[in-house]
């Protein structure tokens, strides 16, 4: 199994890093700057750490993939998975361009709302939707409902018949591919606790084309996140594609297939996944089907899309040691190193010359846990007490997994566009950290 923290070939340099990141420049008098916007600037603003969210990337990225589908003449609507970054921003943005959500939770469903996304592009995957959250999906007539196993198809029969509803859905199939990915995303092996076995599968979709409350329309499958090549993909389609048409022969209809997310990015060394690539892949194992297909793709749109801004707080020098620079951003805004050992870009904001000296140094978080690192004995330039730095790749799993841990605010949120920068998401004050806790009297509260 692949492992994120495992060496790709040599480390990017910074000078790499700008190249393969085209959304970030270094100017000479403003520093680092990111489409186009300093981002010293928002620092000085809004202090740090602070999420930076770029329109124009993002932007960008979801018209690349969009148009990867249409090139290979494929009839796809792209859902963009909500749990990678649910800014309400991002999610206008989405349905602007025209594009639908994929969901996991009534909370995500109610943001896509919120955000104008009509629920009828809206797809709904997860392995335990609570009896609410399908009542609050059915009611609202949601585009589709991914069923994750047997007893889900049944729950959502009985509540679709109860409020006199019918609720489309697909069933999504267990492959048991490997999508050779680190082993905490993926999602398409037997081991693993999302889908419908693929034995179980035709035999399901035969008893929900006979239950009440249900439109059965076909298949979905994802196998996991961060897939580099295609070889995963055409895989899990082929088995797609095998039970199409064996529950076609035996005389069933297929209408849809939804080919799941996971398109994988360049946090390192490695090659981006390239969404023609995927299309390719779609195209070869399911395009002569005739059925109407979606994706869901979040890391890839969202990932390079954002920022995290960072300041040096003081630097822990021993001796000969590798030295420790000690960050105001931690574990808490930025999880994904701590849990995965992902390796995210660290460039400095002040500008440096390409022959600068580099240096080894591992750079942390205060939190009080030994994993709170975001980089260990990587090339960085001198990184003196107030420094600043922007941690690459975060726009995907980053803010929404940020938690108050160790009572540390949730860090504030900008988006860029066309130059100009808005705060959409202020620092979390202080107070609001307590604000929905009581204190007993037994405990000698007063509050
Ligand atoms: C059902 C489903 N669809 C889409 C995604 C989005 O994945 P990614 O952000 O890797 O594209 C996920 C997350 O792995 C998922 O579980
Ligand atoms: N949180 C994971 C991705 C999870 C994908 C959802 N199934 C990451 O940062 O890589």
């Amino acid at each position: 199994m692949a492992d994120l923290s495992a060496p790709v070939g040599t480390d990017p340099t910074l000078p790499e890093l700008l190249r393969t990141h085209p959304q970030l420049s270094m100017t000479p008098t403003s520093g680092l700057t990111f489409e186009g916007v300093a981002l010293n600037a928002i620092a000085d603003a809004v202090g740090t750490p602070c999420w930076v969210m770029g329109a124009g990337t993002f932007k960008r990225r979801l018209r690349r993939m969009d148009q990867a589908m249409r090139e290979a003449g494929l009839d796809v609507s792209l859902h963009y998975a909500v749990k990678a970054n649910d800014h309400l921003a991002v999610l206008s943005l989405v349905g602007r361009e025209g594009h639908g959500a994929d969901i996991v939770s009534g909370g995500e469903l109610a943001r896509t709302q919120k955000a104008g996304i009509p629920a009828g592009r809206v797809v709904f995957s997860g392995v335990g939707k609570t009896d609410a959250e399908l009542e609050q999906a059915i009611g609202l007539d949601i585009g589709q409902i991914n069923v994750e196993s047997a007893e889900e198809l049944d729950i959502i029969s009985a509540i679709a018949s109860r409020l006199g509803r019918t609720a489309r859905v697909t069933l999504r199939v267990n492959p048991d591919v490997d999508a050779k990915t680190h082993a905490k995303i993926t999602t398409g092996l037997a081991a693993n606790k999302f889908g419908i076995p693929f034995d179980d599968a035709a035999a399901l979709y035969a008893r929900a084309a006979s239950l009440p409350g249900i439109e059965a329309r076909g298949f979905a499958t994802h196998i996991g996140s961060q897939i580099l090549s295609t070889g995963p993909y055409r895989a899990a389609y082929a088995r797609v594609a095998e039970l199409v048409r064996s529950v076609r022969a035996s005389g069933q209809t297929v209408s849809h297939v939804d080919c799941g997310g996971g398109l994988g990015i360049a946090y390192r060394a490695e090659a981006e996944g390239q969404p023609e690539a995927l299309a390719a892949s779609i195209r070869a194992e399911l395009g002569d089907l005739g059925v109407k297909l979606a994706i869901e793709p979040g890391r890839w749109l969202a990932g390079p899309s954002g920022v995290l801004l960072s300041t040096v707080i003081l630097r822990k020098e021993y001796g000969m040691q590798t030295p420790f620079v000690v960050t105001d951003a931690a574990m808490n805004d930025l999880l994904r190193p701590s849990m995965y050992d992902a390796w995210h870009g660290i460039v400095p904001l002040a500008p440096h010359s390409p022959g600068q000296p580099c240096a080894p140094t591992h750079v942390v978080g205060p939190v009080c846990e030994s994993g709170d690192s975001f980089a260990r004995d990587r090339d960085l330039p001198p990184l003196p007490r107030g420094a600043r730095i922007a941690i690459l790749d975060a726009g995907a799993y980053g803010a929404v997994m940020s938690s108050t841990y160790n009572s540390r605010p949730l860090a504030a949120e900008v988006l860029v566009e066309d130059g100009e920068w808005t705060v959409i998401r202020r620092r979390q004050a202080m107070e609001e950290l307590w604000q929905d806790e009581t204190v007993p009297a037994f405990t000698g509260g007063t509050m």
